[in-house]
């Protein structure tokens, strides 16, 4: 009933603050939807399990759910900027079961057109789990890591074990939330995971041989050599890679070139 409540509530603080937007962080009962729907001044986003945009007035964003509020919305602002319905400077208003308040949008992440769209289920909980490492680190230091998914056939090509690989012979899948404990753990290893575009970790400890001069690679400038072999073996193969770099800011690159930058220890 409490949702009832607030998206009724959320419309005339969406008046007062002259938004036309109003989120749903949870998937609303169906007659809220309609009822918001009925007013056509509104667009509703739903963040939930499904991501489709061809109803401009509902449109339905896929983002990992159990990340914090704090990235939930950031995620939300970016792609609200990206489909082109808000400005840095406007604000949203925002609505779940339990809560109702208002996000003041402000360009604190990057993100290219069609990010949303395109980063599937493996990719997103890989984000979540990057997302969760730099906020909390490791045993109180900050830690660096690398996931390269995908096009493994490829990937292994242009790669070699650092060390004895600790995922040989294990059914380690990203996407079952118990495993999140074991990639935490081992991602204070050296080197890249390697992960199938199922979810199934192949190796951990892997050094990508990735010659940046030959790629013409376009990065911003001041990135070190693992997001160099981040973004080099995405041009290389047709993978994507996903890293977290020790200041706590993550990537994701795809074709070579970076899709993503965030860094949820920024409070802007
Ligand atoms: N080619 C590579 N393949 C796999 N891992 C790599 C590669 N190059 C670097 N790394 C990993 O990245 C770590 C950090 O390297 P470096 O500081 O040069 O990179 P960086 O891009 O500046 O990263 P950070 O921002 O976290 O410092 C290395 O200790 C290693 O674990």
């Amino acid at each position: 009933m409490t949702i009832h409540v607030l998206s009724e509530a959320a419309v005339a603080v969406a008046e007062k603050i002259k938004s036309r937007i109003i989120v749903f962080l949870e998937t609303p009962p169906k007659e809220v939807e309609s009822a918001l729907l009925l007013n056509t001044k509104l667009t509703v986003v739903i963040v939930g399990p499904v991501f489709d945009v061809r109803n401009r007035r509902l449109l339905r964003l896929s983002i990992p759910p159990t990340l914090d509020r704090e990235s939930v919305l950031n995620l939300v602002s970016a792609f609200l900027i990206e489909q082109g319905l808000i400005k840095e400077g406007e604000s949203f208003v925002y609505v779940s079961s339990s809560e109702l308040g208002i996000k003041s949008v402000k360009k604190n992440l990057f993100a290219v057109n069609g990010f949303f769209s395109h980063s599937q289920s493996v990719v997103q909980r890989l984000l979540e789990i990057a997302i969760e490492l730099s906020i909390e680190g490791r045993e109180g230091h900050p830690i660096g890591t690398l996931f390269v998914v995908g096009d493994v056939k490829n990937v292994m090509k242009h790669s070699h074990s650092m060390l004895p690989n600790p995922f040989k012979g294990h059914k380690i899948n990203v996407l079952d939330r118990k495993s999140k404990e074991i990639i935490k753990e081992f991602a204070q290893l050296d080197g890249a995971f390697i992960v199938s575009s199922r979810g199934r970790i192949l190796a951990a400890g892997v050094y990508l041989e990735v010659d940046p001069k030959s790629l013409n690679l376009r990065l911003p400038p001041g990135l070190g050599s693992r997001h160099i072999a981040a973004a080099g073996i995405t041009k290389l193969t047709k993978a994507t890679a996903i890293s977290l770099s020790e200041s706590g800011t993550i990537r994701i690159f795809k074709n070579g070139m970076m899709l993503l930058e965030y860094n949820p220890r920024m409070k802007y």
